[in-house]
C-alpha cells in the first residue's frame, strides 16, 4: 500500500476552508450552500499528481482560528491552532479571504508557529487567496498584493482560486500533491562491473 499524505487545512474563521475542500473533491458548492462552521473533518482523496500517479491525500479541515481581538471579547480560546496538528501534517494549506485583511495577518502568525514546531520536519506550506467576490475592489487588491509579496518572502507558493469555481482549485491540490509526493530519485549507485584484475606488467 503507498502512503497517505496528511495535509491540515487551516486558517480564520468563515474564509471557506471547508468550501474550497467540499468543492475540490465532491464539486457539491454553490453560493447558495450553507455550511456550518468546521470543528473538525477528515475527506480522503485519490489526487493525480502532474507526473500523471494517483496519491492518496488525507485532508484535516479545522476549525477556523479567532482574530486575537474578538477571541479576547467571546472568551473563545482556539487562535492558535491545536497542537495535534503540528505533529500530524506533512502539509498545509492556509487559506485567507481577499476581502479580509485580518485573514492574511492570521496566516502570518499561523506560519511563523508552524516554522517553530515543525522541528527538523520539512513541511508543504501553500497559500489560498479564496476571491469571495467577483467584483474590483481596492481592499481586495491591497491584501492579495501584500499576500503574494509575503509568500515570495517566506518562499511559499501562493494561488488565487474561488471556492465557487472548481477549476481554479485543480492547481493548488495538485500542486501540493505533487509535492508531497516527489518521484522516486534515480540512484546514483553504479553498478559494480566485472572488472579483470591488470597485472602489473613492470
Ligand atoms: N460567495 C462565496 N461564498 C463562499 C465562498 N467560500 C465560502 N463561502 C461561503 O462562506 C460560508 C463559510 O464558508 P466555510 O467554507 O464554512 O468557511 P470555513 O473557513 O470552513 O469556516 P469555519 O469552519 O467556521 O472556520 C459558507 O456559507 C460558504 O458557502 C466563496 O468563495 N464565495
Amino acid at each position: 500500500m503507498g502512503k497517505t499524505s496528511k495535509v491540515v487545512i487551516c486558517g480564520m474563521k468563515g474564509v471557506g476552508k471547508t468550501a474550497v475542500l467540499e468543492q475540490v473533491i465532491y464539486g457539491n458548492i454553490t453560493s447558495k450552500s450553507e455550511l456550518h462552521s468546521t470543528i473538525e473533518d477528515i475527506y480522503v482523496a485519490n489526487i493525480e499528481s502532474d507526473k500523471g500517479t494517483r496519491e492518496k491525500v488525507r485532508f484535516y479541515d479545522t476549525a477556523g482560528l479567532e482574530p486575537l481581538q474578538t477571541a479576547t471579547a467571546s472568551g473563545t480560546t482556539n487562535q492558535q491552532l491545536p497542537r495535534h496538528y503540528l505533529a500530524i501534517a506533512d502539509g498545509y494549506i492556509l487559506v485567507y479571504d481577499t476581502e479580509k485583511s485580518e485573514s492574511l495577518d492570521m496566516l502570518v502568525s499561523l506560519k511563523k508557529d508552524i516554522d517553530k514546531n515543525k522541528d527538523k520536519k520539512e513541511v508543504t506550506i501553500i497559500v489560498i487567496g479564496n476571491k469571495f467576490k467577483e467584483t474590483e475592489n481596492t481592499e481586495f487588491d491591497s491584501t492579495l498584493s501584500k499576500a503574494t509579496a509575503w509568500c515570495n518572502r517566506e518562499k511559499l507558493r501562493h494561488f488565487t482560486a474561488s471556492a465557487m469555481h472548481r477549476i481554479t482549485l485543480y492547481e493548488p491540490f495538485v500542486h501540493i500533491t505533487s509535492k508531497l509526493n516527489p518521484p522516486p530519485s534515480k540512484s546514483t549507485f553504479t553498478p559494480l562491473s566485472m572488472g579483470r584484475k591488470v597485472k602489473d606488467q613492470s
